[in-house]
């Protein structure tokens, strides 16, 4: 077992050269063995085996530093820098990363996640080497899927400043999750057989010898001018030209190959890219057949590829897709754009049915927000699907392209809330904060299905920026009855102190104490009132912690629908009302919906007290009014972390937002608010 001998780095440098083709063979089938139990990104990992292993041999580590981009693809290095053990606790909590962590080993240079980060840090890594007077080589690894990001060409523009080595390698395996787009993909495709490329030199040398006398001078001043022997002869030219040498293309599945040409790259004065390609998948017939399919996958069945658990019921992303088919039908001018994740954002059946009004930008959410803004100042009604994490690369243009101009683009936030296994670099757990700083941005978040779907189409048709926020996995299919018509900036009012209701006109009106009539918190016998003002996914849990928390106190649930603007007349209402008011979403405390409640509720407070000029209308001392009474709000969200990977139910329970946790949390600041 060629395998076993790997037990720290440098190990496989001791193998021999005839084992190594067993040893590639032994890890890809400990791969698909361990990512066929607990799932994880099995394609672009099977398809780098050699490659990695070629990297290892040549390079010592953790020396010399690889930096892997996006780092879904790093599994056999982390195999090869002893950390087999890991892969029983792959992607779990507590576990071992499913992407590189300088944590977790010094061989791990920098931690990824998202996309076309690596030649950047390499660089910096490259740059910080000349001014420490340190020798160690830097590689970043980059897959042509990546290569579409638009930070990746700013890297090589400042790279090719350079002027000692930095190894740049491009694993072009002629895919992203899905089909690669764009020209730049296209041009690695007229790179990526040296065959094809021999044969378009040769022919383009031939054709202009066929042209008597002039053809032949021209390919004589061709071949005398360096750049046009270049053009004839040097197929990565468009790295040339920038500076940076081209080396490849070279077959990523031959070792001895990869090692010729990074001993040449290595001899580079300045950055190099090495052009290998690799086939997604390789080595196992489902992941080859379907690379988009095992990119990431869930546990599966090893002999048949398919997954070990049936999904029954409709995830958010279904939800979407079928939304976006219908608008897609009735109005020819809905429009879609992905940031390269058609198929996790569930476009690829729109991009069936309309394929010209389907855009596939690349991995380039920057650009994808800000063409989208042109689509919509142009008249059409651009709908861009999008995880939350990944939006976070376009904050400046949201703001700067879309919402000063207050153009009419569909945020479809997938992903957001917590995702789970991919951990702290994908939690969308930021979303609500960066969008609530936007002015002219709507914020809006389904309680389940049937309302993601109510949303979409209120917001294809709503004339403004406009963002709706929805979790990854399975659709919430409960409170169907509740499907009250979606009015801008209100809220969905589901139970009142315990009496369920049917949409907003059921509220009591506000009159002194409110429904009960009771005015103070416990104290005159009556028991505290709560509120509990959940956004989106958090609506469930709230529905739970309610039937856990009915019997003990009054309990009011409200489905915030709208983060922004927020429903002030229902918050001024329930502040009256109700004695502890809780607020409940899937997102960093700072920022989050939680936040802006309080700091509403503080202002309207400060307002109210003596002395104050600014009263708000109908609550001046002497109008005949009550002064309102003001509620304490408890706050339930992310604390201020990164949330690492694991099982979505067992972040929950960690971070406290699970429903037991909440409604010991709710007792425990009951009891806090009595005894003050
Ligand atoms: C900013 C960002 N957007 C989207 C993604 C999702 N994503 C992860 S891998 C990937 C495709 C990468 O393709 P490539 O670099 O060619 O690697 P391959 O999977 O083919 O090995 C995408 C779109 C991401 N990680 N980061
Ligand atoms: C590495 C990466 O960014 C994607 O592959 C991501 O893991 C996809 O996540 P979903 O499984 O939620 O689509
Ligand atoms: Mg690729």
């Amino acid at each position: 077992m060629a395998l076993e001998k790997i037990e720290k780095p440098n190990d496989i440098k001791q193998i021999e050269e005839a084992e190594l083709s067993v040893l590639a063979e032994e890890i890809r089938e400990f791969l698909i063995r361990r990512v066929s139990e607990h799932g994880g990104h099995l394609a672009s990992n099977l398809g780098v085996v050699e490659l990695t292993m070629a990297m290892h041999l040549y390079f010592q580590l953790p020396e010399d530093k690889i930096i892997w981009d996006v780092g879904h693809q790093s599994y056999t290095h982390k195999l090869l820098t002893g950390r087999k053990e890991g892969f029983e606790t792959l992607r779990q909590f507590g576990g071992m990363s499913g992407f590189p962590k300088r944590k977790e080993s010094d061989c791990d240079s920098f931690d990824t996640g998202h996309s076309s980060t690596s030649i950047s840090a390499g660089l910096g890594y490259a740059a910080a080497r000349e001014l420490t007077g340190d020798s160690y080589r830097v590689v970043s690894v980059i897959g042509d899927g990546a290569l579409t990001g638009g930070m990746a060409y700013e890297a090589l523009n400042n790279a090719a400043l350079l002027e000692t080595n930095f190894i740049i390698v491009l694993n072009d395996n002629n895919m992203s999750i899905s089909e690669n787009v764009g020209g730049l993909s296209s041009h690695l495709g007229n790179l990526r057989t040296a065959e094809a490329y021999q044969g378009l030199k040769t022919g383009v040398t031939n054709s202009l010898n066929k042209i008597p006398v002039y053809g032949e001078r021209m390919v004589e001043r061709i071949r005398r001018t360096k750049s046009g022997i270049k053009q004839l002869l040097i197929p990565g030219m468009l790295f040339e030209n920038m500076g940076i040498t081209y080396l490849g293309p070279v077959d990523g599945h031959d070792i001895n190959a990869m090692l010729r040409i990074f001993r040449e790259a290595a001899k580079v004065n300045g950055a190099v890219l090495v052009h290998v390609m690799t086939q997604k998948g390789r080595g196992y017939l489902p992941a080859e057949r379907h690379p988009a399919r095992f990119h990431g996958t869930d546990a599966f069945e090893i002999e048949t590829g398919l997954p070990k658990k049936r999904r029954t019921t409709a995830n958010y992303t279904d939800v979407f897709s079928t939304v976006m088919r219908k608008l897609g039908e009735r109005d020819t001018k809905v429009a879609a754009i992905t940031a390269a994740m058609e198929d996790g954002t569930g476009l690829k059946r729109f991009h069936n049915m309309f394929p010209e009004r389907f855009f596939d930008v690349g991995i380039a959410e920057g650009h994808a927000v800000t063409f989208a803004a042109g689509l919509a100042a142009a008249g059409l009604k651009p709908v861009l699907a999008v995880y939350s994490s990944f939006l976070q690369r376009a904050y400046d243009q949201m703001l700067h392209d879309v919402c000063i101009q207050d153009l009419p683009v569909t945020f479809a936030v997938d992903r957001a809330g917590l995702v789970g296994s991919d951990g702290e670099t994908h939690q969308g757990i930021f979303d609500l904060s960066y969008l609530s700083s936007i002015p002219n941005m709507t914020i809006m978040a389904p309680k389940n299905k049937w309302e993601l779907s109510d949303m979409v189409k209120f917001a294809v048709n709503f004339g403004h920026p406009i963002a709706i926020r929805y979790p990854r996995g399975q659709a919430y299919d409960g409170l169907k009855e509740h499907r009250a018509k979606i009015i801008y900036g209100k809220s969905e009012v589901i139970c009142w102190n315990n009496q369920i209701l049917q949409g907003m006109m059921d509220i009591p009106a506000v009159q002194g104490g409110g429904p009960s009539g009771e005015l103070s918190l416990g104290s005159k016998g009556g028991k505290v009132k709560l509120a509990l003002l959940a956004v989106g996914s958090m609506v469930k849990t709230a529905e739970e912690v309610w039937q856990q928390l009915k019997e003990e106190y009054p309990c009011t649930l409200v489905n915030v629908r709208f983060v922004k603007p927020m429903d002030t007349e229902l918050l001024d209402n329930l502040a009256e009302t109700h004695d502890l008011l809780v607020t409940m979403e899937e997102n960093v405390l700072s920022g989050g919906f939680g936040e802006h409640a309080v700091r509403y509720l503080e202002n309207l407070r400060c307002q109210n007290a003596e002395g104050c000029q600014s009263k708000p209308k109908g609550w001046e001392n002497g109008s005949g009014k009550e002064k309102p009474r003001q509620a304490r709000i408890l706050n339930i969200a992310i604390p201020d972390v990164y949330v690492e990977h694991g099982n979505v139910e067992v972040l929950r329970k960690e971070l406290g937002i699970d429903s037991e946790s909440v409604a010991e949390r709710i007792r425990e600041a009951v009891r806090a608010l009595e005894t003050n």
